[in-house]
């Protein structure tokens, strides 16, 4: 009895008819995402109000500081959208944190859609805005349009980010004016980090931050909605946002700014790379991750996973016994998969 119950559930190192899932099998074991974003129909699966340009915008929104969060995929733009993250970011960090470059410079625009497709489909409430990537703008204004242009056509994205000052606003200029939300992005600029010798804190000399406080001004007249100030003074960070009357976002610009931006991966602790100075983990995934993949290892290897009890399908002892009647055997016994497992330097036999 107990064995009709597992039988069928299991086929070690075999290629056996009792594997091959039938049709209804496939069905159930299907996994489709759950129905979010909600259909617009639906309640909101999130109490949270989404994001608009007004309310980033308005005085009383001022007060509480702007959550900003990158995300790369649909599950972390879930996980964004359910929680009162104010904006995602999909961040040309992509580049290096998700995708192994040594640099945010080798990103495609084909590359950037296809994340910011993924990230689009699980964002809800966040205000969704995407790095455009390095070369896709900054060689002229007609440039910026068509690749801004496919960004919300392609990626499905609300607004872009643009590294960049005084040079790059008449870009910001000419895509707020088409009706693409702009997100400019002054200090540390990661796609420069060639000619600025290095990621360096930048605004650390009096001429420096008169520049960068000069280019804040230039980008909000030309239109941008908020300013991301990466890797400067806490000091010239608070100065800069006094000054605006656009908010600013700070990653590396101190407390004084109208809000916060942390890569994702530098956030729950999985980067493996160079940690920055303005980086906090909030967890500690990598330690979770590493639990999770040696206890799989182990219990694959042990023979405790899958336990086919609480993980197998079971098969009706009837419907069994005509299977082996039509294999012409009168019985057959499952005896247990060997357990002393290859060790991991043995070749596997083909
Ligand atoms: N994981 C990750 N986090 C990021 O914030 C990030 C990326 N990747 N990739 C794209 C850019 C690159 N960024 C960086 C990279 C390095 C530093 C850095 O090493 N800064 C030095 C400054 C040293 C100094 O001038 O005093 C530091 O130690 O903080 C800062 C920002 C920000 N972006
Ligand atoms: C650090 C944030 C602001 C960014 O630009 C990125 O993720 O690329």
């Amino acid at each position: 009895m107990m064995i009709a119950k597992f039988l069928g559930t299991r086929c070690p190192n075999s290629r056996r008819l009792s594997c091959t899932p039938t049709l209804q099998a496939v069905r159930r074991m299907s996994v489709r995402p759950a129905k979010h974003p909600p259909a617009a129909t639906s309640p909101p699966l999130t109490p949270h109000a989404k994001t608009t340009i007004a309310r980033l915008l308005s005085p009383r929104a001022s007060k509480t500081p702007i959550t900003a969060l990158t995300a790369y995929d649909y599950p972390t733009a879930l996980a964004c959208s359910a929680h009162p993250v104010d904006i995602t970011l999909v961040g040309d960090s992509l580049a290096q944190v998700c995708l192994g470059y040594p640099s945010t410079t080798r990103l495609s625009l084909d590359e950037m859609l296809h994340h910011c497709r993924a990230v689009a489909r699980g964002t809800t409430s966040p205000l969704l805005i995407a790095d455009m990537p390095f070369g896709t703008y900054a060689p002229s204004v007609s440039d910026a349009i068509r690749s801004a242009i496919r960004m919300v056509h392609e990626g499905h994205v609300e607004g872009v980010k643009l590294e960049g000052g005084g040079e790059i606003a008449e870009h910001v200029r000419a895509l707020t004016k088409i009706g693409i939300p702009v997100m400019a992005h002054i200090g540390l600029l990661p796609q420069r980090y060639v000619s600025l010798s290095g990621y360096r804190v930048q605004g650390r000399t009096a001429e420096s931050a008169s520049t960068l406080l000069r280019a804040a001004r230039a980008l909000e007249d030309a239109g941008a909605f908020s300013i991301v100030l990466e890797a400067i003074p806490a000091v010239l960070g608070a100065y800069i946002t006094e000054q605006l009357n656009i908010p600013t976002i700070g990653v590396g610009a101190g407390p004084g700014t109208s809000g916060q931006v942390l890569v994702w991966d530098d956030m729950v602790g999985t980067w493996s790379g160079h940690k920055p100075r303005f980086v906090r983990h909030f967890a500690d995934v990598r330690k979770e991750v590493a639990r999770g993949v040696s206890g799989y290892v182990n219990a694959v290897k042990n023979g405790s996973f899958p336990d086919p009890n609480r993980e197998g399908y079971s098969m009706d002892h009837s419907e069994w016994e005509i299977f082996l009647a039509a294999e012409g055997r009168p019985s057959w016994t499952w005896t247990s998969a060997p357990r002393d497992a290859p060790t991991e330097d043995a070749v596997p036999e083909n």
